[in-house]
Parts: structure tokens; C-alpha cells; sequence
């Protein structure tokens, strides 16, 4: 289980988080959502010591996280995949294999997600959602426990999102805890076991989709999720 205590983070006089506390007990896809800027990048990198917070703790199974030791034993996919511009994928794998130990599902996540033609390309070269794909699975090669994934489906193509589903799918009936940011309301609908919305630096709701639904008196989620946004304008 994950338990956020009291977290706060402010950059400058911006306050970013204020007092936040959420706790996942269950197994699952967590959907993280928010409006932009509202802090949900700023939650996971607090998780993976990369954003030192101000005050609160992160647990995860029960043991405060504290520096980066454990980061190995979290999945990290960052929305913004910043690479070795000259390197190939595979040479951008075996960088990361020299670092953590060799992994006994890259090639297979390599096939799933169809690498294999631009596997030996320099980075710079690829496209938008070929860099996804790298992205992706850079972040899945090593089978942990805690999935942390910063807007996964931007920029691939059908194909590509369905086997990242079916992937996440599998991952959770593995039993394993996935924590997703989105602004894709169907990806909500479809995957999340829980909601977790972000606003103003608060969890404003944590509950199932169909809960975040009949508490705004919305029959789709993405009027539900755009209600709470604009109520909160108006305020
Ligand atoms: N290192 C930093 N220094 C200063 N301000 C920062 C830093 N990192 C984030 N911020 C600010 O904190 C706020 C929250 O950013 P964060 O990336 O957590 O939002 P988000 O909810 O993930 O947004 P989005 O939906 O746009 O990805 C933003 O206003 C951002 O400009």
C-alpha cells in the first residue's frame, strides 16, 4: 500500500501541494487527474525523492521513503523523456541495463511495442511517439511492484495504446499498484479503479469512476471531470 501524509510543496510563494493526504490500499489502476499545473507531476516526483517535499511523509508498504534508494523499486515513466540524443534505443537500454541489473523482459516489451525497426536508430532521429515507446518501455524493463506513469498514452498511435491497456491490464491482475496522471477522460472510464483528483493542491475526491459521476450528477466522465473544473473556476 501507498500512503501520502501531509504533503506539502511549495516552489517559491507558489504552493503546489497543501497538506495532502491520500492512501491506496488496493492493488490497481489509480488515475491521478487534475488541471494543469495542479501538482500531479510534482506528487510523483515527491514519491521518487526527484521533488524534495516541504513537509509530509510518502510510505510505501509501510516504510517512509526517504532519498533514492528504493528508487529501483519503483517504475518511473516521466512525461517528458529527456534522452541521450547520439544513442539508440538499444543502446539507451543497455545504459540502463549497465545500472540496474539486466532485464528479463525487455526484449519482449521491445517486440510488444513494435521497437524493433528503429531499435538501432540514433534517438534524435525518431518520432514523437516512437520516443514514447522507448520511453515506455525504458520504464517497464524491470518488474516492480509501484508503477508511476506521467501521461503514458501521449503521442501513440491505436495500436500502441491498446497494447500499453492490455499491458497495464495485465500488470494489475499481477497484483501491482499503477498510478497514472491523464487528462484523457476514456482512459479514466475504461482503466481506473479509483479517481484521485487533484485541486488546489488538495485531494478533492478519491472513488470510483461511476462515484466521481453521480457526485456531479454527470452520466459521462468527461462532463464529470469538466463540472468539477468549471465549478472550481467560478469560485
Ligand atoms: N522545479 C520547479 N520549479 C518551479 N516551479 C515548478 C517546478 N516544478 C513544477 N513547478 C510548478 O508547479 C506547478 C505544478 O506542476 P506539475 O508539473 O506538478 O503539474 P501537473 O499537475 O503535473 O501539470 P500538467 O497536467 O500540466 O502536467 C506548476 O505551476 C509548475 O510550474
Amino acid at each position: 500500500m501507498i500512503r501520502y501524509t501531509g504533503l506539502s510543496k511549495s516552489f517559491g510563494h507558489q504552493v503546489v501541494l497543501e497538506d495532502v493526504h491520500l492512501s491506496l490500499d488496493q492493488p490497481g489502476f489509480h488515475a491521478l487527474i487534475g488541471p494543469n499545473g495542479s501538482g500531479k507531476t510534482t506528487l510523483m516526483k515527491s514519491t521518487l525523492g526527484l521533488v524534495k517535499p516541504d513537509r509530509g511523509t510518502v510510505e510505501w508498504d509501510g516504510e517512509v521513503l526517504k532519498g533514492d534508494l528504493y528508487r529501483n523499486r519503483i517504475a518511473y515513466l516521466p512525461q517528458i523523456a529527456r534522452f541521450p540524443e547520439n544513442l539508440s534505443p538499444n543502446e539507451f537500454f543497455q545504459l540502463i541495463e549497465q545500472v540496474r541489473g539486466i532485464s528479463d523482459r525487455k526484449d519482449a516489451l521491445k517486440q510488444r511495442f513494435g521497437l524493433e525497426p528503429f531499435s538501432n536508430k540514433a534517438l534524435r532521429s525518431l518520432s514523437g511517439g516512437m520516443r514514447q515507446k522507448v520511453n515506455i518501455v525504458g520504464a517497464l524493463m524491470y518488474d516492480t511492484q509501484l508503477l508511476l506513469l506521467d501521461e503514458p498514452t501521449i503521442g501513440l498511435d491505436p495500436v500502441a495504446l491498446r497494447n500499453l491497456k492490455d499491458f497495464l491490464l495485465e500488470e494489475k491482475r499481477r497484483g501491482k499498484y499503477i498510478l497514472v496522471t491523464t487528462h484523457i477522460s476514456h482512459l479514466v472510464k475504461e482503466m481506473a479503479d479509483t479517481v484521485l483528483f487533484i485541486l488546489d493542491g488538495r485531494l478533492y475526491f478519491q472513488g470510483t469512476p461511476s462515484a466521481l459521476c453521480e457526485s456531479t450528477g454527470e452520466e459521462k466522465m468527461e462532463n464529470a471531470i469538466a463540472q468539477v473544473l468549471e465549478s472550481h473556476h467560478h469560485v
